[in-house]
């Protein structure tokens, strides 16, 4: 029997179980450039991008009952509760339907990552990291020009310290796995994307 389905709403159809996505983490600083070299992977290669951020913002604009706790947190530079992100990032993965997400600024700490693999069972692909010095993404953030809360000096220095502390670690773990591919972020860029393709391109192995 055929159903009737309103093209124009996509409806949280099946579990993350059914869809079984290709997932890949994309960590790094605060302004290492997570979004913009998310913004080309998905043009060349077929990805859904998921950014935690944007997510938590689109809830607190959207008048949830967690938007007041979420734009709070944001402004202090510290990392929302996982329950209420990792159900965000579910809704988004069922909604979209695609089979390939990068996801973007998830897992920021250990809560993140260990509620994430219990919740969704999803193990990433693997995980790029953005590597890139402090001076240069302060820089970034002060001329970011998005009208953020927490692109402010106070903030900033805060959510470096978050990440020295709380992300950093997830990254080692990842790295102990052999799952992390690093990538020098504090170049232009083109010439940090051409680093980014190469990781995405499928390999042309020789036979010996
Ligand atoms: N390689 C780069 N060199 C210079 N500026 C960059 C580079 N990558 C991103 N930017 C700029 O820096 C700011 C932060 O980039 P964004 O992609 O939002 O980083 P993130 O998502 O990691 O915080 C943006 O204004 C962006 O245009
Ligand atoms: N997993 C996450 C990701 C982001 N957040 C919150 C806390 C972060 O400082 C803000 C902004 O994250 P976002 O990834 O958009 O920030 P950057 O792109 O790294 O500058 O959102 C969170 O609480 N948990
Ligand atoms: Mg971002």
């Amino acid at each position: 029997m055929g159903e009737v389905v309103d093209a124009g709403k996509k409806e949280a159809n099946g579990s993350l179980a059914d869809l079984n996505p290709t997932v890949v983490f994309v960590l790094g600083g605060p302004g290492s450039g997570k979004g913009t070299q998310c913004a080309n992977i998905v043009r060349h290669f077929g990805f859904t991008h998921l950014s935690a951020g944007d997510l938590l913002r689109a809830e607190i604009k959207s008048g949830s009952e967690n938007g007041t706790m979420i734009s709070n947190m944001i402004k202090e530079g510290k990392i929302v509760p996982s329950e209420v992100t990792i159900k965000l990032l579910e809704r988004a993965m069922l909604e979209n339907g695609n089979d390939k997400f990068l996801i973007d600024g998830f897992p920021r700490n250990e809560e993140n990552r260990a509620a994430f693999e219990a919740v969704t069972k999803i193990e990433p692909s693997f995980v790029l990291f953005f590597d890139c010095s402090d001076e240069e993404m302060e820089r970034r953030l002060l001329g970011r020009n998005q009208g953020r809360e927490d692109d402010n000096i106070e903030t900033i220095r805060k959510r470096f310290k978050v990440f020295q502390d709380s992300s950093l670690p997830v990254i080692e773990y990842y790295n102990s796995k052999g799952k992390v591919r690093k990538i020098d972020a504090g170049r232009p860029v083109e010439e940090v994307y051409e680093s980014v393709k190469a990781i995405f391109e499928p390999k042309n192995e020789k036979a010996d």
